[in-house]
């Protein structure tokens, strides 16, 4: 039977290049994603509702099975902000503007969560699955080729998300975490589609 085909709908090159790292082929013969490059809306609200309805608007354009992510940093000192707005402050600031907005603040701590938003076709309930990373916002260091990653300094590590080697972000990273649950579910839904399959034998 073919692979069940959900569409992976993002503008980001670098977030989709870690997807597919993270997923790479291991079930190949049970889903694939298959990356669209869509412009969607930056929507306000809880970054659970951002996800879900992100995945909702996906759905209904694609017209059908639809994979989409929304990334937040949360700096704690700011009861959770910049959030799901990060984009915004890091277009503004760049990354080494960030550390900065902390500058009145003891507490840098901060996690970077990521929200899978799944939604298996048009008028169908989107569900999420949410990973998130503890660590702190540090001065910049390392290449500056995707986001915040220079000023993220995962819990229990000396390098923050860029200068440390892709596989490693790769295995502890809030994408990571939250594609790990994505997998999960995409499994369990084709193994239905599996056990609804006649017998042939
Ligand atoms: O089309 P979509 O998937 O929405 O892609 P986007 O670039 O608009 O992404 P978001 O709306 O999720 O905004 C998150 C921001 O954080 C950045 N970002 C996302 N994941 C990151 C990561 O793992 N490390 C560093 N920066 C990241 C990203 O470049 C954005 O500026
Ligand atoms: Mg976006």
């Amino acid at each position: 039977m073919a692979p069940y085909v959900v569409k992976f709908a993002t503008g980001n090159k670098k977030k989709l290049q870690e997807v597919q790292q993270i997923i790479g082929v291991e079930h190949s013969e049970r889903f694939v994603l298959d990356a669209v490059d869509v412009d969607l809306p930056e929507l306000q609200g809880e970054p659970e509702d951002i996800a879900k309805e992100k995945a909702r608007l996906a759905a209904e354009s694609i017209g059908g099975a639809v994979l989409v992510e929304d990334t937040s940093l949360c700096f704690n000192a700011m009861g959770g902000l910049p959030g799901p707005y990060i984009k915004w402050f890091l277009k503004e600031l760049g990354p080494a503007g960030l550390p900065k907005m902390l500058t009145g603040f003891e507490d840098k701590t901060a996690y970077a969560q990521c929200i899978f938003g799944f939604c298996a076709g048009p008028g169908e309930d989107p569900l999420v699955f949410v990973g998130r990373t503890p660590g702190s916002i540090v001065e910049a260091r390392g290449p500056t080729d995707f986001g915040w990653d220079p000023i993220f300094l995962p819990d229990g590590f000396d390098e923050t998300y860029a200068q440390m080697a892709k596989e490693v972000k790769n295995t502890i990273s809030h994408r990571y975490r939250a594609l790990d649950k994505c997998r999960d579910h995409l499994l369990s839904i084709t193994q239905e589609n599996d056990q609804k399959k006649p017998r042939t034998e």
